[in-house]
């Protein structure tokens, strides 16, 4: 393994890395940094907690210090979260030159944000959504002459779907000189590989990580078979035991959705387990709040949605326990990949009921790798469960008493106006799929019914 000083790093940024505890590169550093520096395009894919910001930081900071101007480089990602991340990481390391950076997400002061444009910071790291706004409606600052445009969670930048970033990042892509080099990286870039490569502009360096396992082998992958109506039971269960065993571990719990997230919460609190949440549902000043209560250890567990899921790097996270199977593999990555990272140990226990198997099956099929069943005593699950459900009832109950649900339809509502889309209409198209859908589940059901009763009558005979 070489070390940073071959891989063309001044002196003065080897020995910032060395203030971080970063002395040796790691391989996706080892590979990336040298085309980076010699000016050209570069797709980075490798594991998670292997060090891609680093691999992008680290050669910005090379070159902007051998002439500093600002904008120099534009980082979008795909939450506010992971933007003060990695502008955390420019800051940390590139102190000694006076590095000036900007972050640009939503949920903040946008004229705070315009003044800050305009004084050309040289690094601005940005979502999407928050930079095309103020590209729409300021002309208080430019970014035509940036050096670096950096794409990080590449993939899911570009991915189409629920927080669908296209519209915005046509209006960026618009925006950032041609002549310019393109940086992306994400622990599962390959799947969208053809639409990332057009973002690049010229025959970009392609790095992936070798290993045939998309996991880390430091991370031990579990799950536990479970009845839907008794998951919640076993997920108190392990986080008493974890509590018991080990009261200075973190754990991250991952669910599907922000309700989930908020009654999941509330009832881990009426148990006295030191837990808060991260939603998009939650003010934004609410959300840093909880992150850094939970990096800092102040809470030990914080029960998220995927909002969570991609490049928080916690270091005393050594648990993720998945609510609900992710119903892609690489969320399944991503969500994990929390743990077990630089090279640290850590678990995942992923809650499977009777509808997740074929789920789960893909998962393994795509990261290369089996998981392994946890061991649970399910007399000693069975003892809580009247007492879990209860308490999971009146936390919903409590729940509809607020207007957790019309702030979700509002939010909803606004999102399709965004998106030039009439919500009526949307509503009924929403109404119509659920009634095919539940017609297709009854029969699903009566199938499967008739299945047993013929396999019983047949068992009976013999
Ligand atoms: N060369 C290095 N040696 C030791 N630790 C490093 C090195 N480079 C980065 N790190 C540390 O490793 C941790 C993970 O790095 P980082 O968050 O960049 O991972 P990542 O590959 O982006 O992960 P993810 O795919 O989850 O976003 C961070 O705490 C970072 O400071």
């Amino acid at each position: 393994m070489s070390d940073f000083s071959s891989l063309g790093l001044s002196d003065w940024l080897i020995q910032q890395c060395k203030q971080m505890g970063i002395s040796k590169p790691t391989q996706v550093q080892e590979n990336c940094m040298p085309p980076i520096l010699e000016g050209r395009d570069c797709m980075g894919c490798a594991k998670t907690g292997s060090g891609k910001t680093a691999a992008f930081v680290l050669p910005v900071l090379q070159k902007l210090s051998e002439d500093p101007y600002g904008i120099f480089c534009l980082v979008l990602t795909p939450t506010r979260e992971l933007a003060y991340q990695i502008a955390e990481q420019f800051r940390v390391l590139g102190k000694p030159m006076g590095l000036r950076d900007c972050i640009i997400v939503g949920g903040m002061d946008m004229i705070t944000q315009a003044l800050e444009l305009s004084k050309k910071p040289h690094v601005v790291v940005a979502t999407p959504g928050r930079l095309a706004d103020h590209i729409r409606s300021s002309d208080t600052f430019s970014i035509k002459k940036i050096q670096f445009l950096i794409l990080d969670e590449a993939d899911r930048l570009l991915e189409q779907g629920c927080t669908d970033f296209t519209k915005d990042l046509e209006v960026i892509l618009a925006a950032v000189p041609a002549k310019r080099q393109t940086l992306l990286f994400s622990a599962t870039l390959t799947d969208t590989l053809q639409e990332l490569k057009g973002i690049a502009m010229n025959r970009p360096f392609f790095w992936e990580s070798k290993s045939e396992v998309r996991t880390v082998e430091e991370l031990d992958q579990r799950y536990i078979l479970t009845p839907e109506k008794v998951k919640d039971a076993y997920l108190v269960h392990l986080i008493q035991k974890f509590q018991d065993e080990h009261d200075d571990w973190s754990i991250m719990i991952f669910t599907n959705t922000c309700k989930n997230c908020q009654i999941l919460t509330m009832m881990m609190q009426k148990f006295n387990f030191p837990t808060i949440s991260l939603h998009s549902m939650m003010k934004q000043k609410q959300r840093f709040a909880n992150l850094a209560k939970f990096k800092s250890s102040v809470f030990k567990i914080l029960i998220a949605t995927d909002v969570a899921s991609r490049g928080l790097d916690i270091p005393t996270v050594q648990v993720v326990i998945n609510h609900n199977t992710p119903g892609l593999p690489k969320i399944y990555i991503h969500r994990v990949g929390r743990t077990a990272r630089a090279g640290r140990h850590g678990v995942s226990i992923t809650l499977v009921t009777q509808y997740d198997i074929h789920l789960v099956h893909s998962i393994e099929g795509q990261i290369q790798a089996k998981l392994k069943e946890y061991p649970v005593e399910e007399k000693e699950v069975l003892k809580i469960l009247t007492q879990v459900n209860v308490a999971r009832r009146e936390c919903e109950i409590k729940l509809e008493s607020t207007d957790f649900d019309e702030k979700k339809e509002i939010n909803k509502r606004k999102q399709m106006i965004l998106e030039g889309k009439d919500p009526d209409v949307e509503a009924k198209r929403k109404a119509e799929l659920e009634k095919i859908r539940s017609e297709k589940r009854k029969f699903k059901e009566r199938i499967q019914e008739t299945i047993q009763k013929k396999q019983h009558g047949i068992q009976s005979r013999l």
